[in-house]
């Protein structure tokens, strides 16, 4: 995306999708996720305060909010990337399908294969295609045909056109659009149920956002989609709802995307979203 995509203060009114995202009732689908009472701190700084919020399957969540307001915590939260930080602590819960993932007898490899995460850069294994996709399927040790399934998530991830005749390839020899594709079928490969994605197509020219965005609308016909994104354009047209971060770590408003843009319930998302400060 552009600067000029990307920056809120040069508009204050935003346009949301026209394709029936963002208003249909806010419990017209079963909750996958539900977040309750989570805090989140590294070291002594609270990075998360007092969130809950409950994720509708099938339904792509946009994540929104000022630099440093703890949008990309709460989405490493949901299938515990923050374990890799020594310094974080996470208190409270997050449920997945009604089972805390914090719990002891959760593994995060197995939770991972379920919620897959995509993020701003894309970041290939220095592979090959085929082996890019295939890589979490060989680990879990999937005896089904490997080859179908590469097929099938790179169709999925609307790469398969392009790379069918060079399978054997680099994921490296692609380009950054295509990269990041690759990147969402190897998320998709193990069959998950949701995919976090953290400003997916913020490193990427205008043109292969788009296609992400298409891709994005296309992906939540199968799957849960929860995106962090800077750029609120991108949000009203792709999510159906939409989490207002603001600094602290709270979750100050959510709700139907169409709600959020045209008539916030709080005076801070209005500024927000104005572009009055952020
Ligand atoms: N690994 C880390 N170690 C220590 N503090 C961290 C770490 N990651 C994030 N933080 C702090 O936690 C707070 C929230 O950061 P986070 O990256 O979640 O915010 P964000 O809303 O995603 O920001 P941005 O939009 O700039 O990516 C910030 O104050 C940040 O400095």
């Amino acid at each position: 995306m552009s600067e000029s995509d990307t920056s809120p203060k040069i508009q204050t009114t935003i346009e949301t999708g026209d394709e029936g995202r963002g208003e249909a009732p806010l419990n017209a689908r079963d909750t996958v996720i539900e977040a309750r009472n989570l805090d989140v701190y590294y070291g002594e700084e609270q990075a998360i305060n007092d969130v809950s919020m409950e994720i509708n399957e099938h339904d792509v969540t946009a994540l929104i909010g000022p630099s440093g307001c703890g949008k990309s915590t709460f989405l490493r939260c949901i299938n515990r990337m923050n374990d890799m930080i020594d310094v974080c602590r996470v208190e409270g819960d997050i449920e997945f399908d009604g089972k805390n993932v914090y719990d002891d007898d959760v593994d995060p490899v197995a939770l991972r294969r379920k919620i897959g995460i995509v993020f701003q850069k894309p970041n290939p294994f220095p592979k090959s295609i085929r082996e890019n996709v295939a890589y979490g399927l060989k680990i879990q040790g999937f005896d089904g045909d490997i080859d179908a399934r590469v097929e099938e998530s790179l169709k999925r991830a609307a790469l398969w056109d392009e790379v069918k005749d060079q399978l054997g390839s680099s994921g490296l020899d692609l380009s950054g659009g295509q990269q990041q594709r690759l990147c969402i079928a190897r998320a998709i490969a193990p069959d998950p149920e949701v995919i976090l994605m953290d400003e997916p197509t913020s490193a990427l020219d205008p043109v292969a956002a788009s296609k992400i965005e298409d891709l994005i609308d296309d992906l939540a016909e199968e799957y849960t989609v929860i995106i962090v994104t800077h750029n609120m354009q991108q949000a009203a047209r792709i999510s159906d709802r939409t989490a207002v971060f603001l600094t602290g770590g709270e979750l100050v408003e959510y709700d139907n995307t169409a709600k959020i843009f045209e008539d916030p319930e709080e005076q801070r998302v209005e500024d927000y979203i104005t572009g009055k400060f952020g």
